[in-house]
C-alpha cells in the first residue's frame, strides 16, 4: 500500500513555524533557569569555601629531626598573623611525613612571650588521639589535628605559639612556631 502522501499547504508551513519558534522560547527559557541555578550554585559553593576552608599559615620550623612539615592550616584565619577571638575556637591542622617508626606520639605547646616559653597544657596531649594513626610508620604522611578555645580570660597579647609532637624517644616528629595575636 503506498505511504499517504503529505499534503503542503501555506497554512502548515506557517504553523509548523510558529511550533518551532515556541520551540526555541522553550529552550531558551530552560538555559536561563539553568544559568540561575549555576550562578546561585557557584555563589554558594564559593562563599561556602571562603567559610570553612582553612588557610595555610606562614610557620617557623623549629626542629623538626624525626619528620618533614608539608603544610599548617589553621581555621578559620583569613588574615596573618592569625587573630584569635576571646570566645572563639580554633583548629590547627598540622601535614607532615614521619621519617621514623613510633608506636606513641605526644604534644607539646609553649607560648613564646618576650622570648620566654611558657608551658601551655592542652586537654588532649595524645597525637594518636589527635588525627593520627598509630603506630605511625616510616616514610608515610599523617594529619594531626586539634581544637582550642579562646578563653575570655587570656590576655590580649601578641605571642608565638610553638608546637610540638614528640615521638616514643621524645624526639620531635614536628616542631612549628607561628605568630598570633590575642584579640576581644
Ligand atoms: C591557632 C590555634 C589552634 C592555637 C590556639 C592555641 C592558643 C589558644 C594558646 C597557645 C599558647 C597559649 C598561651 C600560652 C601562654 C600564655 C601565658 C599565660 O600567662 C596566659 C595565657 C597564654 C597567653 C596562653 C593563651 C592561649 C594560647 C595563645
Amino acid at each position: 500500500m503506498p505511504a499517504p502522501k503529505r499534503v503542503v499547504t501555506a497554512a502548515s508551513k506557517q504553523e509548523a513555524k510558529q511550533l518551532a519558534r515556541k520551540n526555541l522560547w522553550i529552550v531558551r527559557e530552560v538555559q536561563i533557569a539553568a544559568m540561575d541555578f549555576h550562578a546561585v550554585y557557584i555563589t554558594c559553593l564559593f562563599s561556602l569555601i571562603a567559610l570553612t576552608c582553612a588557610e595555610p599559615v606562614k610557620f617557623a620550623d623549629c626542629g623538626s629531626a624525626v619528620g618533614k612539615v608539608v603544610i599548617v592550616d589553621i581555621k578559620p584565619c583569613p588574615t596573618q598573623p592569625c587573630q584569635l577571638h576571646k570566645g572563639q575556637s580554633y583548629a590547627v591542622n598540622v601535614t607532615f611525613n614521619s621519617l621514623v617508626e613510633s608506636k606513641t606520639s605526644t604534644a607539646i605547646v609553649h607560648g613564646l612571650i618576650a622570648g620566654i616559653p611558657i608551658p601551655f597544657p592542652i586537654p588532649i596531649e595524645d597525637g594518636c588521639k589527635s588525627g593520627i594513626v598509630c603506630p605511625i610508620q616510616k616514610e608515610q604522611s599523617y594529619n594531626y589535628v586539634n581544637q582550642l578555645p579562646v578563653k575570655t580570660e587570656y590576655p590580649s597579647i601578641k605571642l608565638i605559639v610553638e608546637w610540638e609532637l614528640r615521638d616514643d624517644t621524645s624526639k620531635d616528629l614536628f616542631c612549628i612556631k607561628f605568630p598570633v595575636q590575642i584579640v576581644s
